[in-house]
């Protein structure tokens, strides 16, 4: 089967691609992703200033999935701007995540990534849970509306947005009714770790991360219904944006399911952190096989078309 598939008239091999804060915070890293066989990448979400983020231990695996609070370590914008300026674009497309700490700090960086001459595609993180003291702008919908407003005046190119599992119907509703205003957004990233879950070892009787009194964001098996959701409710909703699927991808099933419920794209985060970038061949793999079981010949004859009873 043809596992190729385009983005923003980009082609990508396959639709495959790191979740943002996997393996991508240093060069050694992000030059890891650019030699491996996931058709696409995207840094860690960035600040202005380099930062040292939260006091580990801040990311534990679990037999479901994990839970961190890194708080937002980053090596700063200029090292990723660098980065993208040195990616071989060839090779395969390269997202930037922006997570700036305030709507001043994104409009700084966009403004400058504006200048910068580099086909790099902008994923404006609105939903970083694990920043003491910041409430994420994903749940705060009308921060979210003035933020996006601002930063697409700022910025003259199509760009996506990173958003949290909402849990409302008419959260979707809402959260959609704001991307909709805004044709520049190109895509929607579903979702981001669900915040703050709190991990607790029964032998220790104690949390298993150090930071918030243990609480963090979880990813992984346990938030695989819940992305899925959040994908095909973005898929319904906003008929003219492409959706990123990410969350709960451990094996070619679950990204034949995202790619079912209408993801154009398929990140892989805490299963990435785990297995490291061989991931991505046998991921592929295992999409081939179902493909090749289903008589499926190309990502389109089954994206987007999950039935309802
Ligand atoms: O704690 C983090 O660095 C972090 N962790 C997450 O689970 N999602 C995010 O967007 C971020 I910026």
């Amino acid at each position: 089967p043809d596992l190729r598939t385009e983005f923003l008239d980009l082609p990508l091999a396959n639709p495959l691609m790191n979740a943002s804060g996997v393996w991508c915070s240093v060069a050694s890293q992000l030059e890891a992703l650019a030699e491996c066989a996931a058709g696409a990448m995207v840094t860690k979400s960035c600040t202005l200033a380099q930062r040292d983020g939260n006091p580990e231990p801040r990311y534990r695996a679990t037999p479901w999935g994990s839970i961190n609070s890194m708080g937002l370590p980053n090596e700063g914008f200029p090292y990723y701007l660098n980065y993208a300026r040195c990616h071989d674009y060839e090779r395969k497309p390269l997202f930037m995540s922006l997570a700036g700490l305030t709507l001043d700090d994104n409009l700084t960086m966009v403004a400058e990534l504006r200048e910068a001459v580099t086909p790099v595609i902008m994923e404006l993180n609105l939903s970083c849970p694990n920043v003491p003291g910041k409430a994420q702008v994903g749940y705060d919908f009308e921060a979210m509306d003035t933020f996006i407003h601002e930063i697409a005046d700022a910025y003259d190119r199509p760009f996506g947005v990173k958003l949290p599992p909402y849990f409302d119907i008419a959260h979707f509703d809402e959260a959609a009714a704001i991307l909709n205003a805004y044709p520049q957004i190109a895509f929607v990233t579903c979702i981001n770790s669900i915040g703050n879950g709190l991990v607790i070892d029964p032998v220790s009787e104690t949390v298993v991360i150090r930071p918030k009194d243990g609480f963090g964001g979880i990813g992984g098996d346990f938030v695989l219904p819940t992305a899925l959701a959040n994908v095909n409710a973005f898929f319904r909703r906003c008929p003219d944006k492409k959706i990123i699927g990410c969350g709960g991808v451990r094996s070619g099933e679950q990204v034949f399911l995202h790619l079912l419920a209408g993801a154009a794209l398929v990140q892989v985060g805490t299963q990435l952190f785990e297995e490291g970038p061989l991931i991505f061949p046998r991921l592929l793999e295992e999409l081939q096989a179902i493909m090749t079981a289903k008589g499926y010949d190309r990502i389109t004859d089954f994206q987007g078309k999950l039935k309802t009873l």
